[in-house]
């Protein structure tokens, strides 16, 4: 399918490898034709609307122009991901013979690891824990490794799980090493079959048990009792919790190094990682900025403590499945060629526990796998979130322009030369932590993941990207990081609406003229997608197009080309083409048909409900009538959810207003698509209508999970009876409001 490319001169050991797909020749044929179908049909919209006769066509016509326009802008802005295709893989086996390292620890950089966590009961500590591991057991110099643990939530249950990892480390790195494993997180280890288990498992899988065992009854009692306590530092660390007017909200920072890699050494006498569990300074009085705010803080503590040069950012969700990761990403991050313009190297998000058909688009292949594919090509792939490697010195202004924080121990060149307990490091540390660190400093402004706002994530990848540096994307099929999605309905649509409501925030903040004049029309067309795609462009052409060509059905109106117009070509075309495109593009990423089709209804509920609602709740925040935080995934599953989840069963469960929209379209939709078929066993002539009945019948093809929750079922995972009344109660509504223009 792809034709090689090396990057690397002809007898210089092989680092890593770009790859072209072939099918960019298709995609800009297809879409330099798709792009005149566009402009036709924009071209009927409005000489149909020049040429409305009554208020009612008027309007349909208006509102059809609105919505195909933002659908076209939409489309266009996506092509940036389907022109420049690329594959990497990289060699790291030929790391060392590239860079003549002679395979001893001081060769290699230093790596720091944030892995942050805010809630003990929505994100088990014993997931932070595997998490943690799974990075400390690298096949990497463990003394190059630190592992910052991120608690926002202020909570011991995070230090006492933090201190048992490292006690449970001293076992579980010489063991993961002798035996060669390569699922380091015990969690996942243990998970899998026996054939991969050694004498030794046993034994060592009763130790995790029981520290899990702790750990839980811990976490059930919210604190840490006296029998867990074994020596008087540890006393003396969580002390610090039953000082007066501490709160998860307010507190003073705590930092806390549970192993240090100069002292520690493992069973088998081999130095550990660093352990460090930070939780940064919280008041009610000033905005901690959530995720963001917290890497900002990792920033700094890491620079006053080891101030490694690559930094690994990880969610307490995600662990690593592969022990050679970081060589991976250092065959980009140490390429001579590569690394003064190179900000990071992100993996992909994939994911574990997915059922069989992934019910909710769980995957998001499109956005984790198939664009940063399409990004790299032309400017590099947009940060995730997690599972990325930085070049520490990329938050300090451009390749050649660097911005030095007024702190300079805080600087990407700063050599830490003292221990990372002595008592002046501690001392910085905590002071960096604080919460009004950034308030009127450089760090505020120029420094730091910059947008440490409700969601940071794809946004410090444009910064970057605008600054000059570059970025790569590896490829998807090796993941590197493994993590696990939401398994209900209301669940992923709170997850898509923060996004929604980031991305918002993100783009009337920083999308002007000014700062992007004078990028390429490419970074503009990603800048676009990635601000845009999450709003407007979505929920407004769907919420048109789910229920305007119904109503109008349910009253006989026709608004679609007859069967024997010929613009019902044009129609075809642009519908199929688009499907046709994105089935194809799903399956080249591994992708199935049933997930494909369960994807784009996903695509369609979305948009019928979580943009729509992100779109309102930013709105009401700009005028100061709502607040919005940031509602962390609950990763804590229930045992008969997750069942339900596993027979591909929709999860509706709670009454969320989310919900609403949702099944009122589905009703409209059944309605008029009912009434249309029934028309046309009547006999009455059905030519004029019978494209609005095939979208209304596509829609109750997409709908009919929501149906059987409605009627037919009776478990948990139902849809409230509440629900099911107001969304008939405002199809009604909406029947009703119809009818009046209609009427005239
Ligand atoms: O105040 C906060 C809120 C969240 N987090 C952490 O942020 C991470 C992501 O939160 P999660 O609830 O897991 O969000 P998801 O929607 O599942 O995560 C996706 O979306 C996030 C942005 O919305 C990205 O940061 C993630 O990398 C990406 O996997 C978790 O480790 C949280 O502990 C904090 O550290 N502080
Ligand atoms: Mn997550």
């Amino acid at each position: 399918m792809d034709q090689s490319l090396s990057t690397s001169p002809a007898r210089a050991p092989l680092l890593h490898r770009l790859r072209h797909a072939r099918r960019t020749a298709f995609n800009r044929m297809f879409a330099a034709v798709y792009f005149c179908a566009i402009l036709v049909l924009l071209y009927r919209h409005a000489l149909k609307l020049i040429h409305s006769t009554t208020y009612a066509s008027f309007l349909i016509s208006l509102s059809f122009l609105v919505s195909d326009t933002f659908l076209a802008f939409l489309w266009l802005t996506r092509q940036c991901f389907l022109m420049t295709i690329v594959y990497r893989d990289e060699y790291p086996e030929n790391l060392y013979k590239a860079l003549l390292l002679e395979k001893s620890s001081s060769d290699f950089p230093a790596l720091d690891v944030f892995i942050c966590t805010t809630d003990p009961y929505k994100e088990p500590p014993m997931r932070l824990v595997s998490a943690a591991l799974s990075v400390m057991a690298y096949d990497y110099p463990t003394e190059r490794i630190s592992v910052y643990v991120s608690d926002d939530g202020g909570s011991q249950v995070t230090l006492f799980a933090c201190m048992e990892a490292a006690k449970f480390a001293y076992h579980w790195l010489p063991f993961c090493k002798k035996n060669n494993i390569i699922e380091r997180s015990p969690e996942a280890y243990f998970a899998t079959n026996h054939s991969s288990w050694f004498f030794d498992t046993v034994e060592i899988q009763k130790m995790y048990e029981s520290m899990k065992e702790r750990v839980e009854k811990v976490l059930e009692k919210g604190k840490v009792g006296e029998e867990y306590i074994t020596e008087e530092i540890e006393r003396k660390a969580f002390s610090k919790w039953t000082n007066h007017g501490f709160t998860h909200q307010d507190h003073p920072s705590i930092i806390q190094v549970l192993l240090e890699s100069g002292k520690n050494k493992d069973a088998t006498n081999h130095l550990m990682p660093n352990l460090i569990y930070v939780s940064r300074e919280k008041s009610k009085t000033s905005s901690h900025n959530f995720k963001g705010g917290a890497l900002n803080v990792m920033l700094r503590v890491s620079a006053t403590m080891t101030n490694a040069p690559i930094i690994l950012n990880l969610d307490c969700d995600m662990y690593s499945n592969d022990p050679r990761t970081p060589l991976r990403a250092f065959c980009y991050l140490l390429d001579p060629k590569l690394k003064s313009q190179l900000a990071y190297v992100q993996f992909p998000q994939r994911f574990n526990g997915i059922n069989k058909n992934d019910t909710y688009g769980s995957e998001y292949r499109r956005m984790f796998c198939c664009n940063p594919l399409g990004l790299d090509g032309m400017l590099g792939p947009d940060y995730l979130g997690t599972g990325c490697f930085f070049n520490r010195r990329a938050f300090f202004g451009g390749p050649s322009t660097i911005v030095s924080p007024e702190i300079p121990e805080l600087g990407p060149n700063s050599v830490v030369d003292k221990f990372i307990q002595s008592q002046a490091v501690l001392e910085l540390a905590h002071k960096v932590a604080g919460c009004n660190y950034e308030y009127k400093t450089k760090w505020g402004y120029e420094v730091g993941f910059r947008y440490g706002t409700l969601i940071e994530d794809f946004f410090t990848g444009l910064r970057l990207h605008c600054e000059g540096w570059r970025s790569i994307f590896c490829n998807p099929k090796r993941p590197a990081f493994l993590g696990d999605a939401p398994i209900s309905l209301e669940d992923v649509l709170n997850q898509v609406q923060r996004w929604s409501i980031g991305n918002l925030q993100v783009a009337f903040s920083s999308f002007s003229p000014l700062t992007y004049g004078t990028r390429s029309l490419g970074t503009l067309m990603c800048l676009a997608y990635t601000h845009y795609c999450f709003w407007p462009t979505w929920f407004i052409p769907l919420t048109l197009y789910a229920f305007l060509p119904q109503l109008c059905l349910l009253h006989g109106l026709s608004i679609f080309p007859k069967l024997s117009e010929p613009s019902l070509i044009l129609y075809v075309f642009l519908v199929l083409g688009a499907y046709g495109q994105d089935l194809l593009e799903f399956l080249i990423e591994e992708g199935t048909v049933q997930k494909w089709w369960n994807d784009q209804r996903m695509w369609m509920i979305r948009g019928l409900s979580a943009f729509g609602f992100g779109c309102l709740e930013f709105f009401l925040k700009c005028l100061g009538i709502s607040t919005y935080g940031f509602g962390l995934t609950n990763k804590v599953i229930d045992d008969e959810q997750s069942k339900r989840y596993g027979q591909g069963m929709f999860e509706f469960g709670a009454s969320s207003n989310m919900f609403v929209p949702l099944i009122t379209a589905a009703i409209i939709n059944l309605a008029s698509f009912l009434m249309g078929l029934v028309q046309a066993l009547r006999g009455s002539k059905m030519e004029g209508l019978f494209l609005q009945m095939f979208l209304a019948g596509f829609v109750v093809l997409n709908a009919l999970p929501i149906y059987k929750a409605m009627v037919l079922r009776n478990d948990k995972g139902r849809i409230p009876f509440k629900t099911t009344a107001t969304s008939t109660c405002l199809a009604l509504t909406l029947y009703g409001l119809i009818s009046l223009p209609l009427a005239n």
